[in-house]
């Protein structure tokens, strides 16, 4: 069982696949991603955890997400792999498809993302590497026990770009990818994934101020919306929340 279908599988999930429309195979061909009036709840009555959201992605684009806690970065992670798909308004387009309108087996295995807590298998590195079973030539066969403890969780993220960088995707998302590596490791990752992945859109979202420096753009979240967004220096000079994360961080 895949690592989308263990999902499709909980509670109230989206259709795994939509027989009358499918992913083209092609698709996404180039890396658009455009967020439309999104807004998204986690349950009728509560507070809106995205508000309205409005923003074009370009084929390409380095875009890093930060926000105070609680401002919505997860949620939007949750939203583009349609983990959450009841109670949202708007759309979320890829290369021109409103990914609602695909059964979330079929699209999200075309999309890569190493998520905040990567998870291994049982069985061998190799089906940690390859777990769709494209049939990647990476020759390692070393058995793992379930939760093989023998992994930190820095080596389990390390495991998920591995996993990405053999089988590459047009569109990225990071959440906390790099969260329980060392500062020194964050960096490498962080080279790595720009010179690998140069010609993909890759949306980092980053506990640390240091893993999205170098993005094209900065989407600061706070309370479910977009407060600020531009290139780092912009925004730093500018002045306002992102120069405010930066002063406190300490750069
Ligand atoms: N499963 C859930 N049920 C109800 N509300 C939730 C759930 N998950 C998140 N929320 C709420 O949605 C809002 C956005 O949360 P989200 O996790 O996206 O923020 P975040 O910016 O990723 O925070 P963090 O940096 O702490 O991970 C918050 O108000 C949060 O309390």
């Amino acid at each position: 069982m895949d690592v989308f279908r263990q999902h499709s599988d909980m509670k109230a999930e989206a259709p795994y696949i939509i027989d009358d429309c499918r992913v083209p195979s092609e698709w996404p061909h180039s890396g658009n991603v455009e967020f439309k009036n999104l807004s998204i709840k986690y349950g009728t009555g509560l507070d809106y955890a995205l508000k309205n959201l409005n923003v074009a992605i370009r084929p390409g684009e380095k875009i890093g997400i930060v926000g105070r806690t609680g401002a919505g970065k997860s949620t939007l992670a949750k939203a583009i792999f349609r983990l959450l798909h009841e109670n949202i308004e708007g759309s979320i387009e890829t290369d021109g498809h409103d990914t609602a309108t695909f059964g979330v087996g079929d699209f999200c295995p075309k999309l890569g993302i190493i998520p905040q807590e990567a998870t291994m298998f049982s069985g061998t590195v190799r089906r940690n590497l390859d777990p769709l079973q494209e049939d990647i030539k990476c020759g390692i066969n070393k058995r793992l026990s379930e939760n093989d403890s023998r992994f930190s969780s820095g080596q389990q993220q390390l495991f998920s770009l591995c996993h990405l960088l053999m089988r590459k995707r047009k569109v990225l998302v990071l959440d906390e990818a790099t969260a329980d590596v060392d500062l020194e490791t964050d960096r490498k990752m962080q080279e790595l994934i720009r010179s690998e992945f140069s010609n993909c859109t890759v949306i980092t979202i980053a506990h640390r101020l240091d893993t999205i420096m170098k993005s094209d753009r900065i989407i600061v979240m706070e309370k479910g919306e977009i407060a600020e967004i531009g290139p780092p220096q912009e925004l730093i000079a500018n002045g306002g929340m992102f120069a405010e994360l930066v002063k406190a961080d300490e750069f």
